[in-house]
């Protein structure tokens, strides 16, 4: 694992107890049969801090809430609670990203599907162009179709691809080119949801070799968001596991790997290769994730815990610091486990 941890007193951004709630309105007839609105908690209470330069990951089931964290980081969603600084600077609110416009525009995201997120109709180069002219960085046409060019370079294409349209590409070149729009309007922060996982695998390993050598030249600082165990491993500094819209435990990445605190860790490391060759045995993921509509009382991942007692089933467990690694959890707090 090379993965490069930032230093602990350099925070470039820090989320304090966010929160996102979605209310769904039942429809004419619903409302006509004295149906109530649903709330689904898609996001309860979440905090984390990113260094300068490194790569946080969250991980966690389907649903558990890791895009809509993404989103409400990059301001796609707003946040229903809580507090979010980058470089220091308020970004909780509309009105506080217009106000800190430098801080906001330090954030770019990268989607799943970079075919959904490229507009067909336009040439590639006015594609990566577009947040050099948005943002204004540049002004004089020559001078943007030579960064455009220096642009497609860095991701390893040519600088002739810019007169193609986004359909004459392969999948992992379309990412290729989703990653030089982003780098266009100069981040600091590139937001990553499933980058990689509508890709070959072969391909999968190129865009994040990629990803880990700009990373490395231009000092990019990553949150990551994936699924897929193997890739947190080779691509994180430290990890969040997320469980119905918590974060249930977050470590440092060896750490987390090889001695796993919440019993949700345990459950999800057990069902994967074992990657920090610790010997443990594979065992498949019990059970499925309750709804966020209706979630369980107390510790939501009471239902699924083979160490649930009363207490888990009564009260939300706070993240707490136990050793290197921030846990909710009344069993590790309580030392049975
Ligand atoms: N716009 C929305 N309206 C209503 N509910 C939403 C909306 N976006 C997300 N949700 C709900 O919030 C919860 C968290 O969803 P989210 O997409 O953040 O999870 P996820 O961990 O990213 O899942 P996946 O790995 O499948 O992408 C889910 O129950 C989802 O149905």
């Amino acid at each position: 694992m090379s993965a490069q941890a930032g230093k602990a007193d350099d925070v470039l951004l820090s989320a304090r107890d966010l929160q996102r709630y979605f209310s769904m309105t039942p429809g004419l007839i619903g409302r006509a049969t004295g149906k109530k609105p649903i709330h689904v908690h898609a996001v309860e209470n979440v905090s984390f801090d990113i260094r300068r330069g490194e790569t946080f990951s969250l991980v966690g089931e389907s649903g558990c809430g890791k895009s809509t964290v993404a989103r409400l980081i990059v301001g796609l969603y707003s946040l229903s609670d809580g507090r979010l600084t980058v470089d220091g600077k308020d970004l909780s609110t509309p009105q506080a990203r217009k106000a800190n416009a430098p801080e906001q525009a330090q954030l770019q995201m990268i989607f799943q599907d970079p075919y959904a997120s490229l507009n067909p109709r336009m040439r590639v180069r006015n594609i990566i162009a577009e947040p050099i002219r948005f943002l204004k960085l540049e002004n004089d046409e020559r001078v943007i179709q030579n960064r455009v060019h220096e642009l497609l370079r860095q991701v390893g294409l040519a600088p002739s691809d810019g007169e193609r349209f986004p359909h004459e590409f392969s999948g992992g070149q379309r990412q290729r080119l989703s990653i030089a729009r982003a780098l266009a309007g100069k981040p600091s922060f590139l937001i990553c949801d499933e980058p990689t996982s509508a890709l070959d695998v072969s391909v999968q390993a190129q865009i994040l070799n990629l990803m880990k050598d700009l990373q490395d030249e231009i000092g990019l600082t990553y949150l990551f968001i994936s699924h897929n165990l193997a890739v947190v491993y080779h691509m994180s500094a430290r990890v969040g596991v997320m469980y119905l819209g918590r974060i249930v435990e977050q470590a440092a990445t060896g750490q987390l790997f090889s001695a796993p605190r919440h019993p949700y860790t345990r459950m999800l490391l057990d069902a994967v290769p074992d990657l920090a060759m610790t010997g443990r045995q594979r065992t498949p993921v019990a059970g499925d994730v309750p709804s966020p509509i209706n979630p369980p009382s107390g510790c939501t991942f009471h239902p699924r815990c083979p160490v649930a007692n009363a207490r888990c089933k009564a009260e939300v467990p706070m993240p707490k610091q136990h050793g290197g690694t921030i846990v909710a959890c009344h069993a590790v707090e309580e030392g049975r486990i």
